[in-house]
């Protein structure tokens, strides 16, 4: 089995690099980061660096790391800023595995709870902040319970196949007799959403290897497996429960994005029978997701939930 962490000599040329650093340790319904303040964009994170912080058992531990660095100070491409001009503060979120990822929606949440917790955003209940990310500009409101974030449109990443076939991919995972039909969505990092029978088939997975996407979108997917409950809506609020194998992580016990376009793909599914609120149980707790008219005319998905801070720490 390979090992899942640096071979020695770059793991301690890693934490030799690290030393000193500070860090916050941060999660949105179990789905955990690290966070680096680095405000003046001086501190370069490689994906050694990432590996090594989020390592679980020789570092901090988290399925990614999330950089807050001020907007002006990002030393990427000015695209990055020409999306989110109104944006002071940017998301640079890397998966655990050091590759970077385009979106990450629980991150978001656990990003802005720590710019209004550490006062580098004024953030009343009821208000919002715009920040920038790799997907583009979000705008976050603080809620009673946490954040709900306008996570932009979704769309199918083949249309053409899902609307042809209502499912554009194979899936086969450890666990499943056999392949089943799934659909493919974007939400500015893709998803490939697999429908399930059973609780008893999501419970019997085994998510420790990559599953078998055909054909897998071209840099890669997150693979949610989804049960819708029975009834599917109730008072007007459908649900659904979900495991998810993470692009670059692994399972984690929930994803935001992937909540988005898990609801997205079983109220395609449902058709009529569907809704436009939803509620999606993960392992590390439960989301809302809400379809709702964007203000670019396309339909946008509002993910809402909670935010915590752990412990903040710093590197020997
Ligand atoms: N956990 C994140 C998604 C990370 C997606 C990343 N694994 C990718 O490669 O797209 C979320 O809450 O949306």
């Amino acid at each position: 089995m390979t090992s899942p962490h640096l071979d020695p000599e770059r793991q301690s040329a890693a934490q030799q690099q690290l030393s000193g650093l500070r860090f916050t340790k941060g999660h949105g319904t179990g789905n955990d980061f690290v966070l680096v303040e680095d405000q003046r964009g001086d501190i370069e994170l490689t994906p050694d660096h990432v590996r090594v912080l989020t390592d679980r058992h020789l570092g901090i531990g988290g399925d990614g790391l999330i950089r807050v660095v001020r907007s002006q100070e990002l030393l990427e491409g000015r695209d990055l800023l020409e999306a989110a001009p109104d944006a002071e503060w940017f998301m640079d979120y890397r998966n655990g595995d050091g590759s970077i990822a385009e979106m990450c929606g629980n991150g978001v949440r656990v990003f802005v709870h720590y710019l209004a917790q550490r006062g580098l955003v004024q953030l009343a209940e009821g208000g919002a902040v715009t920040i920038g990310t790799r997907a583009g500009a979000r705008t976050v409101r603080r809620t009673a319970h946490g954040y709900a974030i306008d996570m932009g449109p979704w769309s199918y990443i083949d249309e053409e196949l899902a609307l042809e076939r209502a499912a554009d991919s194979l899936v086969l995972a450890a666990g499943l007799q056999d392949p089943r039909p799934a659909l493919s969505i974007s939400m500015g990092n893709p998803h490939t959403v697999v429908a399930l029978a059973e609780d008893m088939e999501l419970d019997g997975l085994d998510l420790h290897q990559v599953p078998n996407v055909d054909p897998a979108p071209p840099h890669g997917t997150n693979v949610e497996f989804v049960v819708p409950a029975e009834p599917l809506v109730q008072e007007g609020v459908g649900r659904l429960r979900m495991r998810v194998h993470e692009r670059g992580v692994g399972e984690t016990q929930s994803c935001g994005t992937g909540a988005c376009a898990a609801a997205a793909a079983v109220r395609a599914w449902a058709g009529d029978a569907g809704s436009d609120q939803w509620i999606v149980d993960v392992p590390g707790g439960a989301v809302g997701v809400e379809f709702v008219p964007g203000p670019d005319g396309a339909e946008h998905v509002v993910l809402s939930g909670p935010a915590e801070l752990v412990f903040d720490g710093q590197m020997p």
